[in-house]
């Protein structure tokens, strides 16, 4: 929904200093004091699907603080994302810790009254998990969807102790269900060890091609941005960005690092190379504070939040 009067950006650190102001993302307004929004930066603060380290609860606080340094334009793209679009903080989502499925029913239904009111999601996680009901709800509007999966991750095994719905499953229960369209699916960043080979032949069969981090050794991110493109097309695209994408040394706050992963500055352009496509939602997701060192992930984090926030703005001018 387009906004009568010029958005409400964020406050004006050139008179208040950047740690005065509020602790919403970028010191931007709540959603309740402004009379409608664009695009929403919602908090999910779940963690109770991780197969490892747990602490992802904490990580919409976490990236709040430190996007306390962004600045209101990004020459990388040209645009100033908070003058072009109303971004809100829509605060943090209320969800049971003690029953997955209870609060992945609270998150899709939030993200559902959300797309009603035709206000776009940039989620901050929580895990993986929570994937799965924003995909449930996006899917309900736009049908089946092209996704972008940033991960070191397949995050389509099956099961893990009996229980379907985890960090490591949201992509072939997403797929079971008929939630993506098997023409425009994609991982990029996947590394690491997996159970068995058959991991991957299983991912494929699901419609998912892959860009691995490895991939960014022998090509450029322009290379690598040409493929995603192809792949992801005209329709619709959500984008799911998991901050392990990134090497440990770029992102050390996260619950289930691998090592041989992309630089922040390597995921950032390829970010901005979604400039065009259909973005119709966004998260990020597994930053874990209790395993950062001196802001590192949560910085790398919100700087992925803010290049989202410019690509959603690029599509808005163009
Ligand atoms: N979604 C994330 N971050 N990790 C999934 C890892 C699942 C596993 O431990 O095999
Ligand atoms: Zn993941
Ligand atoms: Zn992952």
């Amino acid at each position: 929904m387009s906004t009568p009067q010029p958005p409400v950006g964020p406050v004006d650190n050139t008179r208040i200093p950047r740690y005065a102001g509020p602790p919403t993302f970028a010191q931007l307004p709540r959603i309740d004091q402004v009379p409608a929004a664009d695009v929403a930066v919602l908090g999910v603060p779940f963690d109770s699907g991780v197969s490892y380290r747990p602490g992802a609860r904490f990580g919409p606080g976490h990236i709040r603080t430190a996007s306390k340094l962004l600045r209101p334009y990004n020459p990388a793209l040209d645009v100033a994302p908070f003058a072009v679009q109303q971004v809100v903080d829509a605060g943090d989502l209320a969800v049971n810790p003690f029953d997955i499925g209870e609060a992945v029913a609270t998150i899709e239904a939030a993200a559902r009254g959300f797309a009603a009111d035709g206000v776009r999601l940039l989620t901050l996680g929580g895990d993986h998990t929570i994937a799965l009901p924003l995909l449930r709800a996006a899917a309900a509007t736009h049908g089946p969807i092209g996704v972008v999966h940033f991960d070191a991750h397949l995050d389509t095994w099956d099961t893990y102790f009996g229980e379907p719905t985890t960090h490591g499953t949201p992509f072939r229960r997403a797929s079971e269900e008929g939630l993506l369209d098997p023409e425009r699916c994609l991982h990029v960043g996947i590394r690491g060890p997996l159970y068995t080979a058959q991991d991957l032949t299983a991912d494929g069969v699901l419609g998912f091609q892959v860009i691995r981090a490895d991939d960014y050794e022998t090509s450029s991110v322009a290379d690598v941005v040409a493929r995603m493109r192809q792949r992801l097309g005209d329709g619709p695209v959500y984008v799911s960005v998991d901050i392990d994408i990134l090497d440990p040394a770029h992102a050390p706050g996260t619950g289930t690092p691998e090592a041989g992963g992309l630089t922040s500055r390597e995921l950032l352009n390829t970010l901005r190379g979604l400039v065009g496509l259909d973005v119709i939602g966004a998260d990020l997701v597994e930053v874990s504070p209790p395993y950062d060192h001196a802001e590192i992930t949560g910085v790398a984090a919100s700087h992925i939040a803010f290049e989202l926030l410019s690509v959603l703005a690029r599509n808005r001018l163009a």
